[in-house]
């Protein structure tokens, strides 16, 4: 396929919308959590991940989302601020509600948990009237991700970010991110995410998340089928990914390109997902081709799940071309 285009002459790369958290990730690893008396504490949340991940390789990132009138809150607006991203369009909650948490617990490279206390997250408190057309179309690209859309108003602010953005011509990514602890039901969870999906041009997710999606689509579990289904609508890209198996994307043109996946030491396996997809937005932006974006992007997941954070561990390109250029290949 020929590399993906994006539009032009805007300020910024690439704005994402929705959770801003805290991830409290375990110091004493290969316990369970009943066990853990200590953590770090780092900014989380998949989008806020991305957005980081993408600000880390250079690109001109901003994030639309609410935040907690709290301590935590406050670090992570700090925490944006530090890194470059634009936090202009961060709300602050008057209503009382508090900044979402992950507890993670690592008992093994294999065998890893989140716990998270998220009653009342300010994040999914964002109003469609605190996204700003004006903003949006100052953007190439625009990042979404499943978990705003568990209720509302996140969900109608997703909606209206998608509306500005299909009007603007901004190229949208959604990450599937689906949690099912923020859902009520399978029937809300499967129509909001199609309903989404439908808006979008490249959509990313696990073969579970893209399950929970079908869930109603009558045909077996299949990666062509599952991409196929969108290319009806918006999407020109539907990569599916596989943990250790790597990934495998099917582009509109007929295209089907596999991932591979690099050898490394793994300390925690959440965290991949996010930075798989913040370096490949990054080289697709920089206009490779997929099947090197893929690489790239499953060269930084290599590197996170080796590393306590997921945020904090977002690599460099320098950091990410050495390790592409003595990294072993996986199976
Ligand atoms: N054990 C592993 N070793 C090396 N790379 C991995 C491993 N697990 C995942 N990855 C990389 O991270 C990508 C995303 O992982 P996956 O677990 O499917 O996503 P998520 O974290 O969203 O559940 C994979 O496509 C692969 O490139
Ligand atoms: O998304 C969250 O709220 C928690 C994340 O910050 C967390 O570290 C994580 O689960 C990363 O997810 P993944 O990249 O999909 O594995």
């Amino acid at each position: 396929m020929s590399a993906l285009t994006f539009p032009t002459n805007r300020p910024f790369d690439l704005i994402a919308i929705g959770r801003l958290c805290i991830d409290l990730n375990a110091n004493e690893i290969h316990r369970p959590m009943e066990e853990t008396r200590t953590f770090t504490k780092y900014v989380g949340g998949s989008p806020a991940n991305i957005a980081i991940g993408a600000a880390r390789l250079g690109m001109k990132s901003g994030f639309i989302g609410k935040l907690a009138d709290d301590q935590m809150g406050r670090y992570i607006e700090q925490y944006l601020n530090d890194k470059s991203i634009d936090t202009s369009q961060l709300s602050v909650d008057d209503t009382g509600a508090v900044t979402g948490l992950a507890f993670t617990e690592i008992k093994s490279p294999t065998d890893c948990s989140i716990l998270m206390y998220r009653d009342n997250a300010a994040d999914m408190l964002l109003k469609p009237e605190e996204v700003s057309e004006e903003y949006i179309k100052q953007t190439k690209a625009l990042l979404i991700s499943g978990t705003a859309l568990a209720a509302s108003p996140s969900r109608e602010a997703v909606f209206v970010a998608l509306d500005y953005a299909r009007k603007h011509g901004v190229f949208v990514f959604f990450d599937l991110d689906y949690r099912p602890y923020t859902w009520k039901n399978v029937a809300e969870t499967s129509i909001y995410y199609q309903l989404a999906a439908e808006k979008c041009d490249f959509i990313i997710g696990t073969r579970e998340e893209f399950d929970m999606m079908e869930k109603f689509a009558g045909h077996q579990a299949d990666d062509k089928l599952t991409a196929e289904k969108w290319f009806g609508h918006h999407a020109q890209v539907v990569l599916i990914k596989h943990g250790s198996d790597g990934s495998i994307a099917y582009t509109k043109e007929g295209g089907a390109y596999k991932g591979g996946i690099f050898k490394t030491k793994v300390l925690k396996t959440f965290g991949a997902g996010d930075s798989y997809a913040s370096a490949m937005i990054y080289a697709l932006m920089q206009g490779w081709e997929l099947p090197r974006a893929m690489e790239y992007g499953s060269a930084s997941a290599a590197i996170v799940i080796s590393r306590h954070s997921c945020s904090d561990a977002m690599p460099t390109s320098e950091e990410l071309d050495t390790f592409i250029a003595s990294a072993e290949r996986g199976e």
